[in-house]
């Protein structure tokens, strides 16, 4: 069985002339960027660099002051953002069992009973949550606990995940087994952005990385040519470890 089926591999997304800005602060100023290899797509960044902001923005957390989102060549709609999926630093979970927090989103999709049964079990096997099924979410280490809110993004059947800073809080063992669901979800044609300061991390992951400084993209483009020969000089110091100030 396939775990869940994207609507469209590796949908583009891409965004023109985004601003936000806050008392008179222009906070994002991205003028055009577009996503459309496989992924992962990895944004990198000092801390206030628009990072978050620009990932809101792209799942429609955030209107933008102006400016606009595209999904397959598609304005952004209600119908495509609830294509799409997010996960947070800090896993947002229900007060229920572990299976009961899949079950939530299943139901949502209105599945009958038995195909339920069946995703949840699968998705549990997945994220290495199956003793844990009858278990309290709310009793669940940080690193089962950020599992299992990806797997009910991916209960969901997302076309896009969005993840900003998922493993921050996390161990080195915790981290390899949530890169190891995002690899496995990009692989599987989801289109996966995902918000780190780890450059450790956006090395072993990303195909193509967006590197942001003071609320706009100072580079972008595939990884390996990113860390080779980065362009920008912030791209330069961000990746040596220098202070960006
Ligand atoms: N709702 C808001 N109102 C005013 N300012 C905001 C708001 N949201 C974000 N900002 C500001 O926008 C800037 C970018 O914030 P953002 O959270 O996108 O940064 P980031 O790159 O994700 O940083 P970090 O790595 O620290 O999370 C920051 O200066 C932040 O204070």
């Amino acid at each position: 069985m396939r775990d869940y089926a994207p609507l469209a591999e590796h949908p583009t997304l891409s965004v023109q002339d985004l601003r936000i800005a806050r008392e008179g602060k222009m906070l994002l100023d991205v003028g055009q960027l577009t996503l459309d290899g496989p992924g992962p797509t990895i944004i990198l960044g000092p801390n206030g660099a628009g990072k978050s902001l620009l990932l809101r923005c792209l799942h429609g957390l955030i209107a933008p002051d102006r400016g606009t989102v595209c999904q397959g060549g598609e304005f952004m709609s209600e119908q495509l953002r609830s294509s799409q999926a997010m996960v947070f630093q800090r896993p947002v979970l229900l007060r229920r069992s572990v299976a009961g927090n899949l079950d939530f989103v299943l139901r949502r999709r209105g599945l009958a009973w038995g195909v339920r049964k069946a995703a949840c079990q699968a998705l549990l096997v997945q994220g290495g949550l199956a003793d844990k099924a009858r278990q309290s979410a709310r009793s669940l280490s940080g690193g089962e606990a950020q599992r299992l809110a990806i797997l009910r993004a991916l209960a969901c059947e997302p076309t896009v995940l969005f993840l900003d800073e998922p493993t921050s809080a996390l161990d080195p063992e915790a981290t390899q087994e949530i890169e190891q669901m995002v690899l496995r979800a990009s692989r599987q044609g989801v289109r996966v952005v995902m918000v780190t300061h780890d450059i450790g991390q956006a090395r072993r992951l990303a195909r193509d990385v967006v590197v942001m400084h003071g609320g706009r993209v100072v580079e972008q483009g595939p990884a390996a040519q990113v860390f080779a020969e980065p362009q920008s000089m912030m791209t330069r110091r961000f990746l040596s470890g220098g202070l960006m100030v």
